[in-house]
């Protein structure tokens, strides 16, 4: 799975995912944590996921992202499948295509803010600069600065600058903002929102924040492992927009 397609069109599906079921566990102990997901998400564009605790949306993202596998249904990335894929396909398909944000920031505390990016750009095939992603997290003052010299906020804006460093197609992002105050998390949503819209990198970010989604292209909320409703808010606001 090379990056040959990279620059493709906007508006063509990057994932599609047909009837994703996904069940943890079997007999009277089996979790439905996805029941016949069908969703497609075009190129550029930015998903907010909604759904109450347990309703699926993490393990939908990790599918999407090929940290986990679906039971059954199909799920492609562009013209490639991801179902049934071996390991080592999905390690290749994650390493070069998505970058990853989760709640914590997953920072070394050895390394410096720099380095901490760098271990990322030097194992990818098409890296930026270090720099320039510090760039456009605004970092670049605290380059060689340490984690624990950081706030919660910046070190988040470093795990996104890390997650991007690598060009990848996918921005997905668990909760990013969940440790974070108001103000600093719309400041990361920010962060987000620029890289979307700059980069047109795809991106999914799962939020218990329903304010959130005025930032989105489209909102999909999901409920008991199912895709309640698909939303297009009229205009897509700003995060200095939102309020909460
Ligand atoms: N590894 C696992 N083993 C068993 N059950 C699991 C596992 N991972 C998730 N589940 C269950 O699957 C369901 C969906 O979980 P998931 O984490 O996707 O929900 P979520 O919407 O992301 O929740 P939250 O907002 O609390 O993170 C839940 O009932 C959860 O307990």
């Amino acid at each position: 799975m090379s990056d040959e397609s990279r620059g493709k069109e906007a508006g063509t599906p990057v994932l599609r995912a047909k009837s994703l079921a996904k069940v943890y566990g079997s007999g009277d102990s089996a979790v439905h944590a996805l029941r016949a997901v069908d969703l497609e998400v075009a190129r550029g564009e930015f998903v907010v996921l909604l759904g109450a605790s347990g309703s699926g949306k993490s393990t939908l993202l990790n599918i999407l992202g090929g940290l986990d596998t679906p039971t059954s249904g199909e799920i492609f990335f562009e013209d490639h499948a991801l179902h049934g894929a071996a390991d080592d396909v999905l390690t290749e398909y994650r390493r070069e295509h998505v970058g990853f944000v989760f709640q914590f920031y997953n920072l070394i505390p050895s390394l410096t803010v720099a380095e901490n990016v760098a271990l990322v750009t030097d194992i990818s095939a098409h890296p930026m600069p270090v720099d320039e992603a510090l760039e456009l997290v605004a970092l670049m003052p605290r380059r060689n600065h340490f984690p624990s010299q950081l706030s919660g906020g910046e070190q988040q804006r470093v795990a996104i600058a890390r997650a991007i460093a690598k060009r990848p197609q996918l921005l997905l992002c668990d909760e990013p903002t969940g440790a974070l105050d108001y103000a600093t998390g719309k400041l990361v949503l920010e962060v987000i929102a620029r890289i979307n819209r700059e980069l047109g990198t795809t991106a999914l970010v799962i939020t218990h924040n329903a304010a959130i989604a005025g930032m989105a292209d489209r909102v999909v909320r999901v409920a008991d492992g199912r895709i309640a409703s698909v939303e297009v808010p009229e205009r897509r606001l700003s995060p200095a927009e939102l309020s909460w």
